[in-house]
């Protein structure tokens, strides 16, 4: 990657064959990038190649007829210069840990997943400088469902990285006339507000199954903004952030659309399916399952005042009823002390 001045990217790699890894690969493609991009499923790369169609995640789009995808790893990535990593957080370190020996310094790295590995609670990011502590690392975030920009519907986003020269080449290499890409430095905040939107969908999705109407879906998205900044106050990310397109931005859309996996499986659990079935029935990652868990568990930790976590929990893990804990939220119920109890603070 050249240093200090702006150069579009020419060669880049997308590991995962989903539709967000899609997306972003169609949008390299469709502004001139030379795209390879890595899946599991060889039926699926050969439709890309022939049909220019991915049958499994977006079958109603015609990707770009450049775009070529393929099902080893070291062929798509010994020549990119950047590489996104768009896989479920789950899989990150692993598909990440059998390409990293064949990594050169200048290749960069991009996470695209919203979600957080347990142990250590760590970001995507972070797992990626663990792993290739030469590169450089960036994330991209925001207000993107992935089947609106598949069909080329007007979006933004935002990219993070600490490297200025890879930020403003990404977004070059990314920017076009449906998808504006906005920078930023706060590489932690970005990436944390996009992880913890999805346990406030998986909320709205109960809120939208439960029939409730318009000023309570107003209330939870803004109390769940309030939660959001507290905690990535509390973790060390700037706040204001959370104001952002990758805060208050992807929060709103994914709490507002069933296009969001996350809001779905909130509103079939909300309907009287049981998490299991409600997963299953899926079919894709819902990663605010396994962050509700991870934050819950942190906040308690470090004491941090969050009863939509602490509702939501109770709900997805202890099978309590969606309405008693609506009914709890609004009197306190899970308010740590008696000042959060009669509620006079803004954040
Ligand atoms: N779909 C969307 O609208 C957006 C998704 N994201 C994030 O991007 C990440 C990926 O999401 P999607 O592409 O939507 O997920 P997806 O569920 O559509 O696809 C995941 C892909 O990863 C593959 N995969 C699963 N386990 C794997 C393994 N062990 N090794 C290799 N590949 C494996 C699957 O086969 C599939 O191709 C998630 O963290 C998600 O939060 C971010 C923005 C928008
Ligand atoms: O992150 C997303 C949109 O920005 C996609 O959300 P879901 O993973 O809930 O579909």
């Amino acid at each position: 990657m050249l240093q200090g001045k702006i150069v579009a990217i020419q060669r880049a790699a997308v590991i995962g064959g989903g539709s967000f890894g899609t997306v972003i690969a169609n949008i390299l493609a469709d502004n001139g990038v030379k795209v390879l991009q890595w899946m599991r499923n060889e039926a699926v790369a050969e439709s890309i190649n022939t049909q220019h169609v991915n049958p499994d995640y977006l079958p109603d789009t015609t990707l770009n007829s450049a775009l070529r995808a393929t099902t080893d790893l070291t062929e798509a990535v010994q020549d990119a210069e950047v590489i996104f990593v768009s896989v479920p957080s789950r899989f990150v370190r692993q598909v990440v840990s059998s390409f990293v020996h064949q990594l050169t310094p200048e290749q960069a790295l991009v996470s695209t997943t919203k979600g957080i590995e347990p142990d250590r609670f760590l970001l995507m990011s972070q797992v990626l400088e663990e792993l290739c502590p030469d590169n450089p690392v960036a994330v991209i975030s925001g207000p993107n469902l992935a089947k609106e920009i598949a069909r080329r519907e007007l979006a933004a986003t935002v990219i993070a990285s600490k490297n200025s020269d890879l930020r403003r080449n990404l977004q070059e290499s990314l920017s076009c006339s449906y998808f504006r890409v906005y920078a930023a430095d706060d590489l932690y905040g970005v990436e944390l507000g996009g992880a913890l939107k999805n346990i406030y969908a998986i909320v709205s999705g109960f809120i939208a199954a439960l029939g409730m109407g318009e000023n309570t879906k107003s209330m939870i998205i803004t109390r769940s903004l309030a939660e959001m900044s507290r905690f990535a106050q509390a973790m060390g990310a700037n706040p204001l952030t959370f104001l952002g397109l990758a805060g208050v931005g992807d929060l709103v859309v994914t709490c507002m659309s069933p296009l969001s996996r996350n809001y779905r499986v909130g509103y079939a659990i909300g309907s009287g399916q049981s998490l299991e079935e409600s997963v299953d029935e899926l079919g894709e990652v819902a990663e605010g399952v396994n962050t509700l868990r991870y934050v819950r568990e942190k906040a308690i930790e470090l004491d941090i005042y969050m009863p939509l976590v602490m509702g939501a929990y109770e709900i997805l893990f202890n099978h309590a009823d969606p309405k008693d804990v609506a009914k709890g939220l609004m009197t306190g119920a899970f308010a740590s002390d008696v000042e959060f109890a009669l509620p006079s603070h803004q954040i």
